[in-house]
């Protein structure tokens, strides 16, 4: 498979689908079988306890061929929980993380988790995230469980000196989250699309199970699929290693717009965990 990525609004790339990471206690091991079998974005957060493995699996693949695996080619994101916001809380923060995986030099995206904290911590969290970038320890920064509301905060904020890449909120057939998603990206921020198998609670469904039979692939590549044309960017997680070439094989298929829409589910809101997209 090769290495198709999107534009992101500071000129970076960031590829079309990454491996989600919450609850993979041995990262190490999964996050090299999955950059062996074609992934190349990682999704790690302070709160999965796993940034030092997921690091530690970046390195061993990159130390395994060091001709043909680049550091430019694997993007990994991570996320300061809500106890690390505030402006000195962040900064010290943002040290942490990068001492866990110190060896990949830098972070490719760095993620404020949710926006629960209120106004003042999380521009002050904004701020400090600025502020890395300014010092070249991290890429990019974006927000998460962002609602329209916080992101019009940010964006008119006038301390504002680096734009948010992304949102990375829940997305999938059963959380579509349509408004949010078209304002997001009509604000210039691309969606990464988290819990896109609806942490695996309607994998079973059976439009999706019926779709799947029609093109002769999983109900999770339906749903992987599902998201990438409606024009997100999704994490699916897998920790059991022969899922994870074929949540990858997601690009020699297509839905049609018949297809697309008898998976929609507009009328459902059915989050498969918190959802914070509303909070003051
Ligand atoms: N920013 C935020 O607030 C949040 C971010 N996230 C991110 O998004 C990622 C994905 O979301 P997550 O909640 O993990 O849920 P997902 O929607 O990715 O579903 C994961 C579940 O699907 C199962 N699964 C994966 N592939 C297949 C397959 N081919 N066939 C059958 N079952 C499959 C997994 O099982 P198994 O692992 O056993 O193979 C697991 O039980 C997270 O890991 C995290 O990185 C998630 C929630 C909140
Ligand atoms: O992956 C995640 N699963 C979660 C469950 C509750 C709160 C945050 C998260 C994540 O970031």
């Amino acid at each position: 498979m090769s290495f198709q990525a999107l534009p992101l609004n500071n000129g970076a790339k960031i590829p079309f689908m990454g491996l989600g990471t919450w609850d993979i206690r041995n990262a190490t091991s999964v996050v090299e079988a999955a950059l062996d079998a074609g992934y190349r974005m990682i999704d790690t957060a302070v709160l999965y306890g796993n940034e030092r493995e997921c690091g530690q699996g970046i390195l061993n693949w990159l130390q395994k061929d060091p001709v043909h695996h680049k550091r430019k080619d694997v993007f990994y994101i991570t996320k300061l929980w809500n106890d690390q916001n505030g402006y000195s809380n962040a900064k010290n923060a943002i040290h942490e993380c990068l001492n866990k995986v110190s060896g990949l030099e830098y972070i490719d995206l760095l993620l404020i988790h949710s926006p629960t904290e209120g106004k003042r911590l999380r521009l002050e969290t904004y701020k400090a995230m600025q502020e890395a970038v300014e010092s070249g320890i991290v890429k990019s920064i974006g927000v998460s469980n962002y609602g329209e509301g916080h992101i019009d905060e940010l964006l008119s904020w006038d301390g504002l000196r680096v734009k948010p890449v992304v949102n990375e909120i829940e997305v999938s057939p059963w959380c579509m989250r349509q408004e949010l998603c078209d304002f997001t990206k009509s604000r210039g921020l691309q969606v990464i699309a988290y819990a896109p198998l609806s942490h695996a609670y309607r994998i079973n469904d059976p439009d999706a199970v019926s779709l799947a039979k029609k093109k002769g692939v999983s109900s999770a590549q339906i749903l992987i699929r599902w998201s990438i044309q409606k024009g997100y960017i999704p994490i699916p997680k897998t920790k059991t290693i022969s899922r994870l070439a074929q949540n990858l094989d997601v690009l020699s298929f297509e839905l049609s717009q018949a297809e697309m829409a008898q998976l929609d589910h507009p009328e459902v809101h059915d989050p498969s965990d918190w959802d914070v997209v509303h909070c003051p």
